[in-house]
């Protein structure tokens, strides 16, 4: 029996020393747990005890010497009106040569004042730091070994809670671990059911029970941090780096989150490192190591949490108080006592520090790459994710639908039961049968087009991470993105046949759906190829407006000049359109319109009403009736040949990003 060393946290019961194979550790480290009643509500908070003491797991010390993290930026100035201007480049250090280490077992706290370089130093320390725009200096080190910031950011060992975590805002609570766990859980033999096992204690043991169905959006800022933390804790990693765990939560939960987050590094052998922004006292039982920056990113103290930082701060550099918050306090709130206390620190225990740091020299660490799953499970949990996420998602799968409804319902009566005896038949049936592919093109391009660049910043985080590929990813969201776009091409094109009256209803619902498929493949390389919303907002509507053209509804399709055939060819309202009306028109041997339109092919009975048969109006819009089987491979080109430019745009970009 081992009692928690915090004496408010009750005891710690192992009950069970058994070893398990790495398959199963998060199972046994969350299954194992005794859940006992406790008096007080004191106690209530800290009920959930590990019970299991660590299982054999890679022990890995991280350690760090010298960080340097400077901005460079170009500065432009014009000296007068009439002179040139002048551009020049000026450096701002953010993080100044730090070092620290930190061991299995243990919970290192960075704190300092706000903008003190705390978020800078542990983006530098997981190699999340922004290649484009800063320039980090310094090693990084894993038991001893010195490693890239590739190596880190691809290994499994580290696991990164940044300050302001991403999520798939249309998702609950559970979908998203259960989202993690599935891709995340690097143990090959874990059962999808062990997984949900794992996602459902992870819940219980982060207090989350009554947000599990709650859409991420609607979490309060508490709820996010846990359930960041939680993403992260269900990979099990040797490594934690936690970016202000206890911000927006309340004092009785920060200081569960942190026992939760001790008990980690206590039970799991697991290395921590925390940023804190605002430490109570209460925090410090939690914290085995502090570093702490002050002004500038320079190291004020890096050593013991508890009597060597009283002593530093007391004895070495005189600053009164009591409690180890107030001596932050001082060095956070008065720069001239930061920049004292870190010249004390650099002149006093920079040395000894970096000789420990020089002394780790643990070769023991295993080549651990991040254990990446097949590429047809994450074929399948994508495609799960895309169809969930979309579900949820409102615009996508209530309000697009309830607008093409209304849509079809107004064409369909503002064309109703067209007659083939009517005078205007001619003329309302190609108008309907162009309006029935552009009104569900222009609305279902936009919704495609920005959910898709809504997701792009995810994406790079998650490809960076590793948990899954961009081809994966791709290929689940051409499924589940085709399927929601058939159901509605569907749905649309069999009001408005029916509605109209319109003939071949099949092959009619199989054109308006290549159609609209096509055009949304564009609205994916528009989403691949620009960075924002408004830039896609700018082009969409023009880009429309330029295919439609060639189309053959406005200019005669025989007038086209040479060098805009291309223009043509490339147009998925000229495939939809003219398949459309050699549909309606292949197979009508006699069609009545209005003689003030009579061509060659018009005979007349009365001064009136012309006759003209399909075959008469096809040709008189230059299409040939054996071109529908052309026209729908056509529009199949054009999906895969849009989808597949989109494809390497987004591969060659967001490699170039996530490098
Ligand atoms: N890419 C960047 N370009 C320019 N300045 C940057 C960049 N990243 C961070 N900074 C600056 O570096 C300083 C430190 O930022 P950082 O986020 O590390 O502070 P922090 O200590 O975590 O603060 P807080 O506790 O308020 O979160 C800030 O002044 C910030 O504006």
């Amino acid at each position: 029996m081992i009692t928690n060393n915090h004496g408010d946290y009750g005891a710690i019961d192992h009950q069970n020393n058994s070893t398990s194979t790495n398959g199963n550790i998060l199972s046994n480290l969350f299954s194992r747990r005794k859940y006992t009643k406790m008096k007080n509500a004191d106690e209530e908070m800290s009920q959930i005890s590990i019970i299991e003491p660590s299982m054999k797991t890679e022990e890995i010390t991280m350690s760090w010497s010298n960080i340097t993290v400077e901005v460079i930026q170009k500065e432009k100035s014009r000296l007068s009106f009439w002179s040139k201007t002048d551009s020049s480049t000026s450096r701002h250090i953010l993080v100044n040569e730090v070092s620290g280490i930190v061991r299995p077992g243990e919970v290192l706290a960075i704190m300092g004042t706000s903008a003190a370089g705390k978020t800078t130093l542990l983006n530098a320390l997981s190699g999340y730091s922004d290649r484009r725009e800063l320039n980090v200096t310094g090693s990084v080190m894993l038991n001893g070994c010195v490693t890239t910031n590739d190596e880190r950011r691809s290994s499994n060992i580290i696991g990164y809670v940044e300050q302001q975590e991403l999520f798939c805002e249309t998702l609950t609570v559970e979908e998203h671990l259960l989202f993690q766990a599935m891709l995340r859980m690097s143990s090959k033999i874990l059962t999808d059911n062990d997984r949900r096992k794992c996602v459902l204690d992870t819940i219980k043991l982060l207090c989350m029970e009554r947000c599990v169905s709650t859409t991420i959006a609607k979490l309060s800022g508490g709820e996010r941090k846990r359930l960041a933390f939680a993403a992260v804790a269900l990979t099990d990693p040797s490594i934690m780096l936690i970016d202000e765990p206890t911000s927006n939560l309340d004092s009785y939960l920060a200081k569960s989150l942190m026992h939760t987050i001790h008990m980690f590094a206590v039970e799991r052998r697991r290395s921590i490192v925390v940023v804190l922004h605002q430490p109570t006292t209460d925090m410090f039982k939690f914290i085995d190591t502090l570093c702490v920056l002050s002004d500038n990113g320079r190291q004020a103290f890096f050593g013991d949490a508890r009597h060597e930082a009283i002593n530093f701060f007391t004895d070495q550099c005189g600053l009164e108080g009591e409690s180890l918050d107030e001596f932050i306090e001082q060095v956070s709130s008065n720069s001239t006592v930061g920049q004292q206390v870190a010249d004390r620190f650099s002149t006093n225990f920079k040395s000894s520090l970096i000789s420990s740091i020089e002394s780790i020299n643990d070769k023991s660490m295993k080549d651990s790459t991040f254990v990446t799953v097949s590429f047809w499970r994450q074929l399948k949990w994508l495609l799960w994710y895309s169809s969930v996420s979309g579900v949820h998602l409102s615009v996508r799968s209530t309000k697009l639908p309830f607008c093409l409804l209304i849509m079809s319902i107004i064409f369909g009566l503002a064309y109703f039961q067209l007659d083939p005896s009517e005078t205007h038949y001619v003329r309302n049936l190609n108008s309907v049968s162009f309006i029935i592919g552009v009104s569900l093109i222009v609305s279902s391009m936009g919704v495609i087009a920005i959910s898709l660049l809504n997701e792009r910043i995810l994406l790079i985080r998650d490809i960076q991470r590793k948990i899954y590929s961009i081809q994966a990813y791709y290929i689940a969201k051409f499924i589940s993105d085709s399927i929601f776009i058939i159901i509605i091409s569907v749905l649309y094109s069999i009001i408005i046949v029916l509605l109209v009256n319109m003939k071949e209803l099949g092959l009619m619902t199989l054109v308006v759906s290549l159609e609209t498929l096509a055009a949304c493949a564009v609205a994916s390389l528009m989403a691949s190829s620009s960075s924002s919303i408004l830039i896609i907002l700018l082009i969409l509507h023009p880009l429309n407006i330029i295919l439609n053209q060639f189309s053959g509804v406005y200019i005669s399709l025989q007038s086209i000049p040479d060098y805009f055939i291309w223009l043509q060819y490339l147009s998925y309202y000229y495939y939809g359109y003219t398949s459309m009306l050699i549909l309606q028109w292949r197979n009508v041997t006699t069609a009545q319109e209005p003689c003030e339109k009579a061509t060659n092919s018009t005979f007349s009975t009365s001064p009136a009403i012309c006759y003209r048969s399909g075959t008469a109006i096809l040709n008189e819009h230059g299409i040939q009736q054996h071109n529908l089987n052309f026209n729908l491979l056509m529009l199949v080109t054009l999906i895969l040949g849009y989808h597949i430019v989109s494809f390497i745009i987004l591969f060659i970009r967001i490699r170039r990003i996530s490098k």
